[in-house]
């Protein structure tokens, strides 16, 4: 059979994203109707005809990308509502889910939509608990989302196999989704479709979160949605409340109580034949616990918590963890053997066992717990155990570099009030590359000028600039962390937005991207901070804890003399590169030198191992070959380094 060439699909414009909210869509009664268990209750909804994955056809055997890359198509794997799974291996042999889309079924305008943003949002998302998207590509007839190959299936067939499971594992279970839904909620992004369904199992075990085709990214913290969607069973009473009520974060962790009942219990709790009924029943969050599946009290005081009709007597994400029922026996992992049947003596594994295996599983889901360890004790136990220094990539990839990437218009940053700033993702790297542009150019122009003129000339001290004189890489969990030399303490989180703590100052800047409005800069008091704030304070002032008993300073303290954020790092194995927001550059060497060129390239910097810093004319030390008095091993070495490593900036593509 002829294979098909498949072309990367069309990107989105940004206000396709959020389309949604002012269209009401139909409840999605079709959709993987056996999650309205019973099976008579299913029955009802499974009208074959009407599920748009029909329409989906075999694939080719072998499925060509545009940029030459071949696939092979392996066995069918699963099929939802939307979109039929098949397995699908490259010329490695590594073997992916390839999700399926026939092009005939998304004819109108609303289907293409959702299906963009469906790959838009999963494409932007990374996490432990979450299926990795892979690529994206077309041919002819169909549309493939490669994703990592989930070959466990969901927790619907483990419920389904197992008819109810074990308290310790649905703990477990609760750790694994919390971790994936908070990660989606501090990025603002309701997943609007949670589900035992929506839920597979990874080949080691680890639950991993799946279907964003209802997921949706509200514009800010306090805005809300007005589509009603989702899958009977799980739809909170809000969400029925519909264009009046609108709805938020909280209908997610109103599908978590849901999830947890039914695993426990072996039902979901609004359960009925008629959809109308499961309605009503949520809508008076009319259910029970049966005497004859007994489950804890501690279980039911969560579960009633989560099924709360107010979705602000909801607990939130960041509280759910906390409650009494974690304390319970808890396994150091998912076994296999939970795909059919109970695991034995879960029970008894002890308190102090459960409590390490709680903290691990917190831990490798990405869930922070400052409380429960001394911060710098865990970040030191971690950073020695990874030796992330040494061990960290050589250098980053674009891609990598690229999510680091922060940008700002430096002369607003100053403004006590919230400023807003409307750059897309490719603009800001096209001024960030500029910025590299131009000081390349400068130092270019400089180095020749002073190969031209033989006589020396006297070096006229500058002021020194704005530094970075402690730093912490901790990008495989939480961020890049930096102390400035005016002791402003800031990271670069791995969500891309970054916070920064003024010293001698209750106040704080947040840098949040936005995928509509681009980068905005938000300034907050820490005494009143906005909610989703409080979680990266907290990693801040964890961060600064380590940096201040762990790290000595590279340079002396300054006065703040303007507010200077870090929008991008780079490590190579010769040094390491910062881009600062006020256009300087700065670059630690292996040997313990410190070169910072600022002033679009006019100025240098040398801090020396013992802290001495000195600014002077770039033209002056190209010319003398060298800072005069303590001089820099390989100074026009290093420069040249440097100008190379810019150059490359400046001329990297913008996307
Ligand atoms: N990463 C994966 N690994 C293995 N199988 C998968 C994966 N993703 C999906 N599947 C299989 O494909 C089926 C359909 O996928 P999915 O639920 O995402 O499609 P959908 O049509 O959007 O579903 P829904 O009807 O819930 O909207 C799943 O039920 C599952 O059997």
């Amino acid at each position: 059979m002829s294979a098909f060439r498949a072309q990367p699909l069309q990107p989105l414009n940004s206000g396709q994203l959020n389309s949604r909210g002012t269209n009401i869509t139909p409840i999605k009664t079709v959709r993987r109707p056996t999650e309205n268990l019973p099976a008579e209750g299913a029955k009802q909804h499974k009208k074959k005809k009407e599920k748009l994955s029909a329409l989906c056809k075999t694939p080719p055997s072998i499925v060509r990308t545009r940029n030459g890359r071949d696939y092979r198509r392996g066995n069918f794997l699963g099929e939802g509502g939307f979109a039929r799974c098949f397995q699908m291996k490259d010329a490695s042999g590594q073997i992916y889910a390839a999700k399926t889309v026939a092009k005939a079924s998304i004819k109108n305008e609303k289907t293409k939509t959702k299906l963009l943003s469906e790959i838009k949002i999963h494409k932007s998302l990374k996490h432990p608990n979450i299926v990795n998207f892979v690529d994206c590509f077309e041919d002819d007839v169909n549309v493939y989302i490669l994703l990592e190959i989930c070959p466990n299936q969901s927790l619907m067939e483990l419920l389904k196999a197992r008819k109810r499971v074990s308290e310790p594992e649905v703990r477990f279970f609760m750790v694994q989704i919390v971790g994936a839904v908070k990660y989606l909620h501090s990025r603002r992004v309701i997943h609007r479709d949670l589900k035992l369904g929506n839920i597979f199992f990874d080949p080691d075990m680890n639950l991993k979160l799946g279907d964003f085709g209802l997921a949706s990214v509200l514009p800010s913290t306090d805005s809300r949605k007005y589509t009603i969607c989702g899958t009977p069973n799980y739809i909170a009473p809000e969400v029925l409340g519909g264009k009046h009520t609108g709805h938020s974060f909280e209908v997610d962790i109103w599908a978590i109580g849901i999830m947890m009942y039914a695993l426990l219990v072996g039902k979901p709790p609004f359960q009925a034949k008629d959809v109308e009924v499961i309605y009503e029943r949520i809508k008076k969050t009319e259910y029970y616990f049966p005497e004859d599946k007994p489950i804890s009290p501690s279980a039911k005081t969560l579960i009633q918590d989560l099924l709360s009709l107010n979705p602000l007597n909801r607990p939130t994400i960041d509280e759910i963890l906390n409650y009494e029922w974690f304390k319970g026996p808890f396994p150091d992992k998912t076994h296999e053997i939970s795909l059919s049947e109970t695991p034995v003596s879960l029970e008894q594994i002890s308190r102090a066992q459960s409590s390490i295996n709680f903290t691990n599983t917190k831990t490798n889901a990405g869930i922070y717990t400052p409380r429960n360890k001394d911060p710098v004790e865990i970040l030191r136990s971690d950073l020695q155990s990874e030796q992330p220094r040494a061990m960290l990539p050589t250098s980053l990839s674009p891609n990598d570099t690229r999510n680091k990437y922060q940008e700002v218009d430096p002369s607003q940053m100053g403004r006590p009030r919230r400023v807003n700033f409307s750059a897309n993702f490719s603009t800001a790297i096209k001024r960030l590359n500029q910025v590299c542009f131009e000081t390349y150019q400068n130092m270019r122009r400089l180095e020749y000028a002073g190969k031209e003129q033989s006589q020396t000339q006297e070096a006229v001290d500058c002021e020194n600039p704005t530094l970075i004189s402690k730093w912490v890489d901790y990008s495989n969990k939480y961020g890049f962390s930096y102390q400035l030399n005016n002791d402003d303490i800031g990271v670069l989180f791995n969500d891309d937005n970054t916070l920064l703590k003024l010293h001698n100052s209750d106040r704080f800047l947040e840098l949040l991207y936005h995928e509509n409005e681009g980068w905005a800069c938000v300034e907050n008091s820490t005494s009143h901070p906005p909610t989703q704030a409080k979680r990266q304070l907290e990693i801040v002032d964890f961060f600064a804890k380590y940096m201040n008993s762990n790290l000595s300073k590279v340079s002396e303290n300054e006065d703040r003399k303007e507010i200077v954020f870090l929008r991008r790092y780079t490590r190579t194995s010769d040094y390491i590169m910062f881009e600062m927001t006020n256009g300087n550059f700065q670059f630690n060497f292996k040997d313990h030198h410190k070169i910072c060129i600022s002033k679009s390239g006019m100025v240098i910097t040398h801090i020396s191992p013992n802290r001495s810093t000195r600014t002077l004319p770039l033209a002056a030390v190209l010319r003398q070959g060298n800072f005069p008095q303590e001089q820099v091993p390989s100074c026009l070495e290093k420069i040249t380094v440097i100008k190379e490593a810019i150059k490359r900036k400046a001329f990297k593509e913008a996307n």
